[in-house]
């Protein structure tokens, strides 16, 4: 099915006001130009919608960190939205105007970390054969969105103290500083004190990293949002793909609201999509929900904790098993555990194993 319908300004549909049905007309109304000036946070490209008053104060923080050249930490569960806020971060800061660059951090062995990171000069390394600019640099007065930030190797983690700290890196194989002004935020779903107690996080980057924090709370204590967001993205799939009004069943809404929603908004806005778009009729009666939470290890966190629980890795011979069923499909993985492709691709490098070499010695 092709997406025919697109915004004009990079903003959702409802933002400009069209009209096909009572329930799009109210989002309208939320997501449009008044509301923005009171919730700076919704007139972004990709806005960041809620209706829960917790999480509403949360994102008011957002223009306020934001004109401040302090880093900033995001953390909460996977899809709870920490790279939208880290987006919107940037688009209120003084740096609106310049690069937003962004560097996941999960799967990077430390010599690939480090040139990312710092960049390299040419024959630093064996395969070093021409000089490199890293995020840094490329950075240098605007956004540096490091993702992920609790996989960052141990063992760079005083070289990123030490460009927080002094504002100058030192690319691979030189030995000449290069001063970077860079607006650092950084996100995790890791529980970073935990990492610390097992050595495996620096305190002293964590303070650096920590001066300001946002928290996202995960979806399902947000129960206003399943039902909003759920016909948020019912709709605005609807007029992407040409489908007309569109609403959610009662039986559906129940089901949702019963979920526990492990991959937060991320799983929501794909339940729903698949359901409109699997739909026969105006109503949406039937949603596929993952039921293997059990398989996928997903529990409940426990009180208190405040940052993410992790679905609990699979043995590797599971993992192992699971990578030939589906062909080396991380996406199709992660869909039928119902946990993010980053969590997959955590697990790889947990075991070691690389993607391709599997790929290629199993004739993928
Ligand atoms: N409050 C929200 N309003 C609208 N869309 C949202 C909201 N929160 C998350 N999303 C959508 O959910 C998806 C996941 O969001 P995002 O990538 O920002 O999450 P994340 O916390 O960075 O996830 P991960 O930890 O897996 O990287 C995106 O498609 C995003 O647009």
């Amino acid at each position: 099915m092709k997406k025919i319908r697109t915004d004009r300004r990079g903003q959702p549909l409802e933002a400009s006001g069209g009209n096909e049905g009572g329930r799009r007309s109210s989002l309208a109304n939320v997501v449009g130009g008044a509301t923005s000036r009171y919730a700076p946070w919704l007139a972004l490209k990709r806005p960041i919608l809620t209706k829960d008053s917790r999480f509403q104060k949360i994102l008011s923080l957002i223009p306020l960190y934001a004109r401040t050249d302090l880093p900033i930490l995001i953390t909460g569960e996977p899809g709870t939205g920490k790279e939208l806020v880290a987006e919107a971060l940037w688009t209120h800061s003084p740096q609106g105007e310049s690069q937003f660059i962004k560097l996941n951090c999960a799967a990077l062995v430390e010599t690939v970390a480090n040139s990312e990171l710092f960049g390299h000069v040419r024959g630093a390394f064996t395969d070093a054969h021409r000089s490199k600019k890293g995020k840094f640099e490329l950075a240098h007065q605007g956004t540096l969105f490091l993702d992920e930030i609790g996989d960052l190797p141990l063992s760079v983690q005083p070289r990123l103290l030490r460009a927080v700290e002094l504002g100058e890196i030192e690319p691979i194989g030189s030995e000449v500083p290069i001063a970077v002004e860079v607006r650092l935020i950084a996100a995790t779903n890791q529980d970073l004190r935990s990492l610390m107690s097992q050595g495996l996080f620096r305190r002293d980057l964590y303070d650096r990293l920590s001066t300001l924090l946002l928290h996202l709370p995960p979806l399902r204590e947000r129960p206003a949002d399943i039902l909003f967001l759920a016909n948020y993205f019912a709709t605005q799939t609807a007029q992407d793909y040409g489908l007309g009004p569109v609403y959610l069943a009662n039986t559906v809404e129940k089901k949702l609201l019963a979920h526990p929603w492990p991959g937060n908004v991320r799983e929501l806005k794909n339940v729903v999509t698949r359901a409109v778009l699997l739909r026969e009729d105006i109503a949406v009666t039937e949603v596929e929900l993952d039921s293997e939470y059990e398989a996928a290890g997903w529990r409940e966190p426990t009180s208190g904790a405040g940052v993410a629980t992790l679905p609990t890795r699979p043995p590797r011979t599971e993992l192992v098993e699971l990578l030939r069923l589906e062909q080396g499909n991380i996406s199709a993985i992660s869909r039928k555990l119902g946990v993010c492709t980053k969590t997959i691709y955590r697990w790889l490098k947990h075991y070691k194993i690389e993607l391709e070499q599997f790929r290629q010695v199993s004739g993928l």
